[in-house]
């Protein structure tokens, strides 16, 4: 049986948030602050930091049945890396008591600086510091799994000597996070709505909600109480879920007989064709053929450039019906058949995602080929990193967009299927499409195939691009050639950053991308990362708890800082800080998607929501 308890938690309100991807940092942040503070409260009567090793399995598991019942998604718990990130013991460096944390040095700093209230920003700042000088103390340079490790138990041990609504206080200083607990509801109230109702982790008595107690046993007392009132609203909503069910079936068909016409149109002009049933995934009226004659209309007969890249010149065009889009008029149509045209389409059409520019239809006549996009008044992301007369994107811009790029990346399921077991899996791709220079894959020249962690090489590439502003192929040289001996030196890490915003780089977080894209372009595909890996890498990198400790040391003069880790301009030298071990194959795998790398674009647009200004720390 788990001896700890989520009672009393807030995790309605940490479901709604998991259930976002844009609030992922934080949800993680909740289950953490929850699981922590269950024990600070097993601490504060055995003096264990965390439950005994052959009870961890048993607790991990009723915790996320708990929080999975209350609505907190099942891959929550795998994002957050519930059980390697999120443990239930906190054995820090050694020490596994209370006493043992307590004895340590500086450990009295922490206790000293995190008394209670903490609702002031700088009440908490300076509890933060103190904590971030006693870990720094404590672990020296240690790898990030340790660091959160020791940083919950460092709080475990502090929470476990005050009063739970302390320990509540210290943890949301500690978190980051509000609302952590519900106060209790004596009689939930019928009219309530399933989300808003209280939990019954909370209307029964606190004491009840062991997590080792059976889930049947720990409702019991809220089922008694329901009046019959709850099993009218749950029919009404079943009545009302099932109408808008038949709705969206009915939507979908029309969705599927729409693509199926559109399919039978192309497949007349190429026969040879793989199957395109599922091109419009998503939006299925966006995409469609265009003829030359209207393509050519549309661009003033080909006066309407705004650009070239690698595959040939780009023109705005104004279509009749009113789009305005970026036609790409593909150079030397004759090295590719018009069979890999159409794979190369198949595959950029199924690609959607408000991150990705995408592609409002193809034309294949006249021995030209033409991909038609969506057009983006803004220009493209290189555009934004490499014209000399736009402002340069900030330091923080350009975290974000590697989160969103990320995130694209990993959203884009397009050549997944499901395999006969039903899980998940990603073709490889054998292709004669030919990427972009200084993006491929190396592997893939051996190979020829295009697999997942190709596209991990090319978000590698693509990240170095937005760090240096340097081009993929510059001065005849690829970048990830180029940038090996300033990679080589954590200190040479600075001179990679693009000259007009060197000075204001977070140098944590160039220790933290640099590892990523040193990971990302290994030569075999194997040693690489996951996106989804890259990304969790990137939002911890960002994550408020770790900056807002970094922050604090850098803006706090502290008595205990012993004058260490400060370069000139006052911040932490960043052989000072607590760096990301740069190696995150601890982190749960996962998969990513296979495709083409030809003629994609990461555009940017002022004012979309892709780059929420409310993200932290980036
Ligand atoms: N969808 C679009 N909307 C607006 N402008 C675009 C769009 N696509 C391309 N452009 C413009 O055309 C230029 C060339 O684009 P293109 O994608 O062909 O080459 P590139 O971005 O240099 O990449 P690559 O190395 O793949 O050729 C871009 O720099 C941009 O200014």
């Amino acid at each position: 049986e788990c001896p700890l308890k989520l009672s009393g938690s807030n995790v309605t309100l940490a479901a709604s948030l998991c259930s976002n991807n844009d609030d992922r940092g934080k949800c993680c942040r909740y289950i953490n602050a929850f699981i922590a503070v269950s024990i600070a409260q097993y601490a504060n009567s055995t003096s264990n930091l965390g439950v005994p090793s052959n009870l961890s399995d048993v607790c991990l598991h009723s915790i996320s049945q708990t929080l999975e019942l209350y609505g907190v998604p099942r891959n929550a718990t795998a994002f957050c890396g519930f059980g390697t990130k999120i443990p239930v013991n906190y054995e820090c460096k050694g020490r596994t008591t209370v006493t043992q944390m307590l004895r340590s040095p500086k450990f009295i700093d922490v206790m000293e600086n995190c008394k209670v209230p903490l609702s002031e920003e700088s009440s908490c700042k300076k509890c933060l510091n103190a904590g971030i000088v006693y870990l720094h103390h404590l672990l020296g340079t240690e790898d990030n799994i340790t660091l959160s490790t020791c940083r919950d138990a460092t709080f475990a041990a502090l929470a476990s000597q005050v009063d739970d609504a302390s320990a509540i206080g210290i943890a949301s200083c500690f978190f980051q996070v509000q609302g952590l607990i519900i106060l209790p509801v004596s009689e939930p109230s019928p009219s309530s709505t399933p989300k808003a109702s209280p939990s019954p982790l909370v209307a029964s008595s606190p004491s009840q909600h062991s997590l080792g107690l059976p889930l049947n046993e720990k409702h019991h007392s809220y089922h008694l109480t329901m009046v019959p009132g709850v099993g009218i609203a749950v029919t009404a909503v079943a009545v009302m879920m099932l109408l808008v069910l038949i709705v969206l079936i009915r939507r979908k068909s029309r969705e599927l007989l729409d693509s199926e016409n559109i399919d039978k149109k192309s497949s007349k002009s190429f026969p040879s064709t793989p199957p395109m049933r599922k091109f419009q995934e998503g939006a299925p009226s966006m995409f469609r053929k265009f003829s030359y004659k209207e393509i050519k209309k549309a661009t003033e007969t080909f006066n309407t450039i705004i650009g070239r890249g690698g595959f040939g010149t780009v023109y705005k065009a104004h279509f009749s019906d009113g789009l305005v889009a970026a036609v790409k008029r593909m150079n030397k149509v004759s090295e590719q058949g018009e069979h890999e045209f159409c794979r190369e389409i198949v595959l950029l059409a199924r690609l959607h995602h408000r991150h990705l520019v995408s592609l409002r239809g193809f034309c294949s006549e006249k021995h030209e080929r033409f991909l038609i996009y969506e057009y983006m008044a803004n220009g493209s992301l290189k555009d934004h990193l490499h014209s000399s007369n736009r402002t340069p994107l900030t330091w923080r811009t350009r975290v974000q967009i590697a989160i969103d790029v990320a995130n694209a990346l990993v959203a884009d399921f397009g050549l997944a299927h499901a395999s006969k077991d039903g899980s998940i899996c990603f073709e490889a791709v054998n292709t004669d499409i030919r990427g972009t220079p200084g993006y491929m894959d190396p592997e893939y020249v051996v190979t020829q195939e295009l697999t997942e962690k190709s596209d991990v090489y090319s978000y590698g590439v693509l990240l170095l691009e937005i760090v240096t502003a340097r081009r993929a192929i510059q001065d005849n040289r690829n970048l990830v050639e180029w940038s090996q001996k300033y990679m080589a030196s954590e200190l040479r890490l600075p001179d990679l950053v693009d000259p007009s915003i060197r000075d204001s780089v977070d140098l944590d977080q160039l220790q933290t991308i640099m590892s990523v894209v040193r990971w990302c372009t290994q030569k075999e595909g194997r040693d690489r990362p996951s996106i989804k890996q890259v990304l969790r890498l990137l939002y911890e990198s960002s994550d408020p708890m770790y900056s807002g400790f970094l922050a604090a040391v850098d803006n706090e003069e502290y008595e205990g800082t012993e004058g260490r880790g400060r370069n000139s301009k006052g911040k932490m030298h960043r052989n000072d800080m607590i760096f990301h071990s740069g190696d995150g194959r601890y982190l749960a795998s996962s998969s990513s998607t296979s495709r083409s790398y030809c003629s994609r674009s990461f555009l940017l647009e002022n004012g979309s929501p892709q780059s929420p200004p409310n993200i932290p720390s980036v």
